[in-house]
């Protein structure tokens, strides 16, 4: 039998160099032949979404269309045959998308920066990395620049699965006209980091609160002695962590990268499934794709067996709700807004006799918009 490390070991090294060259030359053949193919395919694709472009033009149609990427990702997905992970699959399309959408138009759109954070991120898995991003010192700063037309789109945390709410977020909910266009799901991984990958120098930690509440159980249980101090982002605390070496972060990995800085300990989250939701905000009204979500904000007068009733309506037509979250009024009156999140598109007809029924029965009504479920 062939032992290729045997061989390895007594042949002289040019020998099993050339044998492995001469092994892999014809499978690289095949593969360069193969790009060539994709070369072609993919530019093939590309002209196609330019047609659709010109297409778009002529009607008014936006360019941009959540829905219909979320539904070539699930084709590509159930066209699967493997070795290739449906994951693995989904990334390389939004590229592709990302790349011929580039072609028919370009995209701004502004995050909770600086550049490294998880917002970044958030914005790439949605958009591809064809897309300019606009960091924003806050997510007031976000909401405002959609807002004022300076982007067109905006990404803003939700929810955290460890922490819950970002209040700011559902409290700008509240204001805006604008509408949820779609929906991104992060696994969010901490690190500790500094610059000089000792933590002997290391006084205080700093972090986005939400991260320093995520780490809180592993901080007490390693680092007690470290004062924690909140920053507006944790992309913020490692560039501070970058010219002070009495700080560390709790950051993501690309933040370590960005600012130069030495992982001391990875993947320091309390719960190893911590992931967090974001929206992606903007003034287009996202249509069906046929796996949806809708999200509303609603509230009722302050009495008894009213958010009962306020819900009756999702029950009576089927529609299931896959997320609830309450805010206090801020009336002084023990009244809350509620944040819903039910299955569907406002426009199938359950969802859409749920949603009239809801209105006619709540004090303060609102759809935030229907969007794609992320999976
Ligand atoms: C090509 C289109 O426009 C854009 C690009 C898409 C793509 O490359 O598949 C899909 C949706 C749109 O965001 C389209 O609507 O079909």
């Amino acid at each position: 039998m062939y032992c290729p490390l045997e061989s390895a070991m007594t042949q002289p090294k040019d020998s099993s160099d050339q044998q492995l060259t001469d092994a892999l030359a014809p499978l690289r053949a095949e593969i360069d032949a193969l790009d060539t193919q994709l070369i072609h395919l993919l530019n093939e694709r590309a002209r196609c979404a330019l047609r659709v472009g010109d297409v778009k033009r002529k009607f008014g149609a936006e360019v941009f269309r959540p829905e219909r990427e979320q539904q070539v990702v699930q084709k590509v997905q159930d066209n699967n045959p493997g070795p290739l992970k449906n994951e693995s699959l989904a990334t390389i399309w939004r590229e592709v998308m990302s790349a011929c959408r580039a072609l028919e138009k370009s995209i701004e759109a502004a995050y909770l920066g600086p550049a490294g954070t998880f917002s970044e991120q958030a914005l790439y898995a949605h958009f591809g990395h064809d897309v300019s991003g606009v960091p924003c010192t806050s997510i007031d700063e976000v909401f405002r620049a959609v807002e004022a037309g300076t982007v067109e789109y905006g990404i803003v945390p939700v929810e955290n699965s460890t922490e819950g709410a970002v209040s700011r977020t559902l409290d700008l909910f509240l204001q805006t006209s604008l509408k949820i266009s779609g929906e991104v799901a992060l696994r969010v991984h901490h690190n500790l980091m500094n610059r000089t990958g000792n933590m002997a120098d290391v006084k205080v930690v700093r972090a986005h609160p939400q991260a320093l509440a995520q780490c809180q159980h592993w901080l007490t249980a390693n680092y007690p002695h470290l004062e924690r101090q909140p920053v507006s982002s944790n992309a913020e605390a490692a560039r501070m962590a970058s010219m002070d070496d009495s700080v560390a972060a709790l950051a993501a990995e690309s933040a370590a990268n960005r600012y130069g800085l030495h992982i001391v300990h990875a993947h320091v989250e309390d719960d190893p499934h911590n992931r967090t939701r974001f929206a992606v905000i903007g003034r287009y009204e996202t249509e069906s794709s046929g796996s949806d979500q809708t999200s509303l904000v609603l509230s009722v007068p302050n009495k008894a067996g009213a958010v009962y009733q306020l819900l009756a309506p999702l029950a009576a037509n089927g529609v299931s709700m896959c997320r609830f979250e309450s805010r206090p009024a801020r009336s002084g009156a023990w009244e809350y807004y509620f944040y819903v999140d039910v299955e569907g598109h406002q426009q199938d007809a359950p969802v859409a006799r749920a949603l009239e029924e809801l209105r006619r029965n709540a004090a303060y009504f609102k759809v935030l918009g229907s969007y794609p479920t992320s999976r």
